[in-house]
């Protein structure tokens, strides 16, 4: 237990504990019948073209502080109008400071799907994004035991949430394909243990990822040629953070990726 990702594992699992000390499984489960709209993530991705999801992230382990002081309802709104196609919530408190209330303040500010960027490890949190109106959720193969994937995939998607399965090596992606038959497979450029980046990732395992599923480049992305470059090659959508996160302009910086200059 010495790697980063084992301890945000280990604190989201206490933290999960005192959340369900405070509101039980069985209230969360009857507060989903007042859950909002739908909005379909998985199919968003799959336009033509490449397709941006925006994140929104105040920081991270390997970068620090990102955009002290922005509100949430002012970056999703620069994502929205600049075309981004889906929108990236991270609600990890200790390492990422974030909170569902993050993915509340999203949800009601723009109209596009969300994902749920967290370590979802417990049924628990499966409920949790859906009842604050997440449209998606991560998983990511690294932090589970593949059974428990299996289930927590499945629990998701009697849900209606759309899953992003994150991978970062060939077992891993085997994983996903074998273990869980995932029809949306992000490819982490990141190796979350060493926070090491390289997009070179998403090409080695986009050969072995058949016809038919859904691929996002995850991490490390921003500019508009590595954009090209994923397109070329049949990625259909990149998840941004960082760069969009950092930019002088927000709105700008994401037009740029998503070319919605180019297409007046
Ligand atoms: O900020 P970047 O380098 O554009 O990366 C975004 C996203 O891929 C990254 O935040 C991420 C990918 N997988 C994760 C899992 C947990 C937390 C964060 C992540």
């Amino acid at each position: 237990m010495s790697n980063v990702l084992d301890r945000i594992v280990d604190s989201t699992r206490r933290e999960v504990e005192h959340r369900r000390s405070e509101i039980p499984l069985a209230q969360l489960e009857r507060s989903l019948h007042g859950r909002g709209e739908d909005r379909p993530f998985a199919e968003a991705l799959v336009h033509p073209g490449i397709s941006v999801i925006a994140e929104h992230k105040r920081r991270s382990p390997s970068a620090g502080p990102i955009r002290e002081g922005a509100t949430v309802e002012e970056i999703v709104g620069s994502y929205e109008r600049a075309g981004a196609a889906a929108l990236s919530v991270l609600t990890e408190r200790h390492h990422f400071g974030g909170s569902l209330d993050d993915l509340r303040a999203a949800k009601e500010a723009a109209r596009l799907p969300i994902l749920r960027k967290d370590f979802v490890v417990d049924t628990y949190q499966v409920y949790e994004s859906a009842v604050a109106g997440a449209d998606a959720i991560l998983l990511i193969v690294a932090a589970l035991e593949p059974r428990e994937l299996a289930r927590l995939h499945a629990e998701a998607l009697a849900l209606d949430l759309d899953v992003l399965v994150e991978v970062h090596d060939e077992p891993e992606l085997e994983i996903a394909l074998e273990r869980v038959d995932a029809d949306v497979i992000g490819i982490n450029n990141r190796d979350l243990t060493d926070f090491t980046v390289d997009v070179q990732r998403t090409f080695e395992l986009l050969a072995d990822i058949p016809a038919g599923k859904t691929v996002v480049s995850e991490s490390g992305i921003s500019t508009r040629d590595q954009l090209d470059e994923l397109e070329r090659v049949g990625v259909d959508a990149v998840l941004v953070g960082e760069a969009l996160m950092r930019a002088d302009d927000v709105e700008a910086a994401c037009r740029e990726l998503t070319r919605l200059d180019d297409e007046l």
